[in-house]
């Protein structure tokens, strides 16, 4: 369980928001909501830990013990547009590396995420020859087949085909009915299984 409380957070002296409190509970998932430039990429990262906030505070629970802030990367994965893959690696040496950090849900190895991504064919192909929805794919497998309790997706369809739409949903559908997933968007597609949605907008 994630609870934000009366967080804010500006750079220099613009506040992107203020105020903001929500309690996100394990099994359900959540859109953070808002236009361009509104926030939403600034609240997962700071929800996510990349990001600090300047006031406010954020409680993990894992159960009923409390959970370091500092520890919570542990239980969580994320796909965003600024997360960048190692260019050098093929695919296969990308989630070989990835696996020293995350394992992958359990009875799940490479090949098989590969195939259910549509990216079998490029297995030995380096990620700097990826086009920008095969690096799209690649990140939402990482994220969405690590074994972590928590996903966090910023744009999650950013350069995908209609194709890529469909796996995308049918992923979320298939392996994180049972996890938290806190998407931000302003794309329905991206978000339409969300029941709780948050608007930044009203944290000005
Ligand atoms: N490092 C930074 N320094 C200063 N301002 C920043 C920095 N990063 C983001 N901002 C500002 O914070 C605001 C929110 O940006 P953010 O990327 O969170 O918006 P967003 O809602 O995710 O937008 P989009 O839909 O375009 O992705 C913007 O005004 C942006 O210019």
């Amino acid at each position: 369980m994630i609870s934000l409380n009366q967080i804010g957070k500006r750079y220099n002296y613009d506040w992107i928001f203020r105020g903001v409190s929500a309690s996100f509970e394990a099994g359900e998932h959540y859109a953070i909501l808002g236009p361009n430039g509104s926030g939403k990429s600034t609240l997962l990262q700071v929800i996510s830990g990349h990001h600090h906030h300047n006031e406010g505070t954020i409680l993990y629970q894992l159960g009923e013990k409390p959970l370091a802030q500092d520890q919570f990367f542990r239980f969580s994965s994320i796909a965003a547009p600024y997360q960048e893959l190692v260019e050098e690696f093929t695919l296969q040496e990308c989630f070989d590396f990835h696996q020293h950090f995350k394992s992958f849900l359990p009875g799940f190895k490479s090949q098989q995420i590969m195939e259910i991504v549509g990216l079998q064919k490029a297995k030995h192909k380096q990620i700097r020859y990826f086009s920008s929805g095969m690096k799209q794919r690649a990140k939402l497998a990482l994220a969405i087949f690590s074994n972590v309790p928590v996903v966090l997706l910023d744009e999650p369809c950013t350069n995908l085909d209609a194709a890529g739409i469909a796996l995308y949903q049918s992923l979320i559908a298939n392996y994180c009915n049972k996890r938290m997933v806190v998407v931000s968007s302003n794309d329905i597609q991206e978000y339409g299984f969300c029941k709780t949605r948050i608007d930044i907008t009203q944290y000005k």
